[in-house]
């Protein structure tokens, strides 16, 4: 098994985000948490950018101590020198320069010629040997530069000092094939190439980034560079979460592995998200929201019955607590029955069916089911069991603007009967509630009147909450729906059910019957 390093560069390549710009806390505390997570070699910044990119990079080489600090330098002695500055007092300093090497960034970018280019990065190098045992060289644009230009540079900055060579695909341009290809080619031509270790960063462009980093380790290098979430410059960086934990689970194929923490997984990534603001998408590998989510009956059966079956990573593995099982549309009764065990829900087989079938009508309303949308259910079929009276078939309501608003109601009453009835009021809950009165003759007065999403969102629940009085009794009433005029009609029924309940109790007791028999 050889070990890859791992060269992270949230803090240089992952800050190149659009709208990314981390104060110098900030920068300190991902990269403990870094440090923690196990990292090689963390590239902490370019020093000569700015003032305040310098000190950051310094509080980081002065704290950090269990990896390799690292600062980024063009090939000019003003940049060397700010990454000397910063990084001196760190346990171990690590100079990275580079230089582009493409004809398309020579050319145009650079206006140098491939000789001019090759002087500066041999000059440059020698120039940080001065001060840096550990030079890192970078060619810049390397996928899209002539191979053999690629192998006599090379041979030339190690000779000057380098002791670790790159080569970037700085715009996520090539394939992994290609990729293998270019450094078995160099492995082979440049006659010093062993003295050094080799490193791949690669770009996200064509979605390629930890595709063409796993090539590169199967074609020999020692050191990956990516970043945590994949964040960076355009479409961002390899991820390293993700290039970390495909070697773990597929060691046997790569035959490699790495320092990493992987625990540390989870909270390294949210703690970059938030405070880069980078939101990770719930369907990131490892790392987003979904990663270990079932939905459908049949994946969830499947993981019930064997977690192996539809998963290939343990969620605790990356510090994530287990997976979830979410209810949805697609869930099955295997999934539906765990819950209501987890939930504690004490079922008849009638009643679980009951219970399933008003889940799976729900799902028609709403996308995800939480545990206190099935609790609400739970009641709510309860107490619309057979001691139920009135329930509600039907209500319309017309909002008025000049303050009068009507609601029509329609009441199945304990003899099967269906009274409708239409009345006003000033609101559409008190229009509600006075149609309600009216179709059952009925006078009640409202004590309270609470109302509650079960969730967030716009497709949660409505609760509502209602104590009535009548005649010396009074009622508490709850009702649950995907419409507040709907759970507030069923809120006011559910209290009236059970005044009745409660008479009807009474009276059995004077009489020596049971109202529940
Ligand atoms: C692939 C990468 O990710 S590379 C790293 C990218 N990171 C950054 O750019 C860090 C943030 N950058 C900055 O703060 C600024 O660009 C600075 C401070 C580095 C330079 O700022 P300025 O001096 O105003 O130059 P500006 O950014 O406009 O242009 C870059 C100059 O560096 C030159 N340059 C680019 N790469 C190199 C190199 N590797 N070695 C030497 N010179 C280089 C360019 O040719 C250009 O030179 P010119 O001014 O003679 O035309
Ligand atoms: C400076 C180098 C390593 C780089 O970030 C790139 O080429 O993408």
């Amino acid at each position: 098994m050889r070990r890859i390093e791992i060269f992270d560069t949230t803090l240089r390549d992952g800050e190149q985000s659009a709208g990314v710009n981390l104060h110098l806390h900030e920068k300190l505390e991902i990269a403990h948490q870094l440090e923690r997570y196990g990292v090689d070699v963390l590239e902490a910044g370019f020093p000569a950018s700015s003032r305040g990119e310098f000190q950051a990079v310094q509080q980081i080489a002065r704290t950090v101590k269990n990896c390799v600090v690292a600062g980024l330098a063009r090939s000019t002695e003003r940049d060397i020198d700010a990454v000397w500055e910063a990084v001196r007092e760190a346990a171990q300093p690590r100079l990275h320069v580079f230089i582009a090497t493409s004809p398309i960034h020579m050319e145009y970018k650079l206006r140098m010629t491939p000789e001019q280019v090759l002087e500066t990065a041999v000059a440059a190098v020698r120039y940080g040997a001065r001060h840096f045992s550990d030079i890192e060289w970078s060619a810049e644009d390397a996928t899209r530069s002539d191979w053999d230009f690629l192998a006599l540079i090379i041979e030339r900055v190690i000779d000057a000092g380098a002791t670790v060579i790159n080569l970037p695909d700085t715009v996520g341009y090539i394939t992994p094939d290609e990729y293998k290809r270019m450094f078995q080619y160099l492995l082979e031509r440049v006659p010093n190439i062993h003295r050094v270790k080799l490193s791949a960063h690669c770009h996200d462009d064509l979605g390629l980034a930890v595709a063409n980093t796993l090539a590169a380790i199967e074609a020999g290098v020692h050191q990956v560079e990516g970043t945590i979430n994949g964040i960076g410059e355009r479409a961002g960086n390899a991820s390293l979460e993700e290039v970390g934990v495909a070697l773990a689970i597929r060691k046997e194929y790569y035959q490699a592995t790495t320092r990493l923490n992987l625990r540390e997984t989870v909270h390294t990534s949210k703690l970059v998200s938030k405070l880069t603001g980078m939101v990770v998408p719930p369907n990131k590998a490892v790392v987003g929201v979904n990663a270990f989510a079932h939905e459908s009956g049949i994946h969830q059966d499947g993981v019930l019955k064997h977690k192996l079956t539809y998963e290939i990573i343990r969620p605790e593995m990356v510090g994530w607590t287990s997976n979830s099982m979410v209810l949805g549309k697609h869930s099955g009764r295997h999934a539906f029955r765990e819950k209501c065990a987890e939930l504690k829900l004490e079922l008849s087989e009638a009643e679980f069916e009951q219970l399933f079938n008003a889940f799976k009508a729900l799902t028609e309303k709403k996308k995800e089911i939480t545990d206190d949308d099935i609790l609400a259910l739970y009641m709510e079929m309860n107490s619309q069991a057979a001691d139920s009276k009135y329930e509600l078939q039907f209500l319309h309501v017309w909002y008025g603007t000049n303050g009068t608003t009507t609601a029509t109601v329609g009441i199945r009453c304990p003899d099967g009967r269906v009274v409708e009835e239409a009345a006003t009021g000033k609101g559409s809950v008190e229009a509600i509630y006075n149609t309600i009165e009216r179709a059952l003759g009925t006078s009640l007065q409202l004590i309270d009147y609470r109302i509650q999403s079960t969730t967030g969102g716009r497709d949660s629940l409505a609760e509502v909450y209602v104590k009535v009085e009548t005649e010396g009794w009074t009622g508490n009433g709850r009702g649950v729906d995907n419409d507040v005029l709907a759970a507030s009609a069923k809120a006011y029924l559910d209290a009236i059910n059970r005044i009745h309940l409660k008479q009807q109790w009474e009276q059995s007791t004077t009489t020596g019957s049971s109202a529940h028999a």
